[in-house]
């Protein structure tokens, strides 16, 4: 199975893609970061009684609406406005996140993979090389676009609910858009209308089939097991190679 790490720059059209990549004729299972991420800090899990621990007595607007216990729900854009603006407290929200984050992206990976018998599947992670996740991918893939493109995007959606100010915030919270696409596999431009993007995400699916012959073997439990073990090395020393490179 070819697991497809997908990222971008904030409102570069990683989703745009992925909902591309998941609907037909491709129909590939999405395993969606922001969608998980949401997942973890449900009213009740662990996530999110850290984070009304530790952010409730820092954001006074927190929760929604404390006093009701069908609306107890996060201010998304309220915590959002505070950890966009402050790097150490940022770090402190990935830290009760990212790690439920990841296990519950592994265990998809291996339901896609034992129970559907998926051939690809598509990682959508917006911090796919900040949170290390790329190691687990057999591909990556960086939806990019110019910087003037992107800010236009970022101010334009849900409404224009974000000031300059803070669209600046989020872009700074991530790796630049071209040290993403330095470190990508495979790089799609996306400053030009939808029907473009079609016709470039046509061709890079046509690049990524893996060959049924391989897809075969991985069957064999030992293996698809030293298959994986191989590919993960092989991706750790060759992105650790390309890091540095970087830097
Ligand atoms: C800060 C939060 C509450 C803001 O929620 P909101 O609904 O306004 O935004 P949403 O979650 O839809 O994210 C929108 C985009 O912001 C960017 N973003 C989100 N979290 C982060 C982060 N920790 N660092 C950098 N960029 C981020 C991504 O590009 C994402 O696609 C939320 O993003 C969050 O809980 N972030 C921490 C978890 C995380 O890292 N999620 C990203 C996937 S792992
Ligand atoms: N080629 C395009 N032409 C016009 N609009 C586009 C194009 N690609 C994306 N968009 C629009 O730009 C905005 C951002 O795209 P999208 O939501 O896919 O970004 P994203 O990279 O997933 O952002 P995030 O990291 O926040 O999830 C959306 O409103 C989308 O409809």
């Amino acid at each position: 199975m070819l697991v497809l790490g997908l990222t971008g720059g904030i409102a570069t059209g990683k989703s745009t893609v992925s909902s591309m990549l998941g609907a037909p004729p491709y129909s590939f299972p999405i395993i969606d970061a922001d969608e998980i991420a949401r997942e973890v800090v449900f009213p009740g899990t662990s996530g999110y009684k850290q984070i009304v621990a530790y952010f409730g007595p820092k954001i006074p607007d927190l929760l929604l609406d404390p006093d009701n216990q069908q609306r107890r729900f996060l201010n998304r854009p309220a915590l959002g406005r505070y950890v966009f603006g402050n790097d150490d407290e940022r770090k402190v929200l990935n830290h009760i996140t990212h790690p439920q984050v990841r296990r519950s992206m592994l265990r998809k990976i291996l339901v896609n993979w034992l129970v559907r018998g998926s051939d690809i599947v598509i990682l959508d992670i917006p911090l796919l090389f900040e949170a290390r996740f790329d190691m687990f991918c057999g591909k990556t893939l960086v939806v990019a676009c110019a910087p003037e493109t992107q800010r236009e995007r970022l101010l334009k959606r849900d409404g224009g609910i974000l000031s300059e100010k803070e669209a600046e915030q989020r872009i700074d919270a991530q790796m630049s858009i071209e040290k993403k696409a330095w470190l990508a596999d495979i790089v799609i431009w996306n400053d030009e209308d939808l029907d473009e993007l079609k016709h470039k995400v046509n061709q890079v699916v046509a690049q990524i089939q893996p060959s049924k012959l391989r897809t075969w073997i991985e069957w064999v439990p030992p293996i698809g097991a030293l298959m994986a073990l191989l590919s993960l090395a092989k991706k750790y020393f060759s992105d650790t190679e390309r890091r540095e490179k970087m830097t």
